[in-house]
């Protein structure tokens, strides 16, 4: 797995903007604005936790999914593209473990 998908996805995402409501559902996600986003961001992460603690891998895979998807339509609301999360997580990549993290001043 490369992580071209979610760039992929992301660029569809960015795509929508504008885009008529009733032809996509990213579209009317954007129409609804950022309230309607974050709540489904809400949802798609309590849906992951159940998933979790009735110990079904498959639909943790399915939630997380969705989960992702929702985050990178919130990115997007704010200019943001999962190109930024995975150079952050690139970024963290060299810093090992949590004292590290305190003395760089990260949260
Ligand atoms: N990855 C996804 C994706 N994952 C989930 N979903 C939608 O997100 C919603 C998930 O909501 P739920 O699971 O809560 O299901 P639901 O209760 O039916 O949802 P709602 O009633 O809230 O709509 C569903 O309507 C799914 O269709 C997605 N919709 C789109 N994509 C990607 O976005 C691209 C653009 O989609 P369009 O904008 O529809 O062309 C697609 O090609 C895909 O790559």
């Amino acid at each position: 797995m490369t992580d071209d998908i979610l760039c992929r996805v992301g660029a569809v995402i960015e795509s929508r903007k504008g885009a008529d409501p009733g032809t996509s559902y990213v579209a009317k996600l954007f129409d609804k604005g950022l309230d309607a986003i974050l709540k489904k961001v809400g949802e798609e992460a309590t849906e992951t936790v159940m998933a979790a603690k009735d110990g079904d891998p498959k639909k943790v895979v399915y939630e997380v999914a969705d989960l992702w998807f929702h985050s990178m339509v919130a990115l997007a609301h704010f200019g943001l593209k999962p190109e930024d999360v995975l150079n952050e997580l690139a970024r963290r990549e060299g810093l090992s473990g949590l004292t590290e993290f305190a003395q760089r001043g990260n949260k």
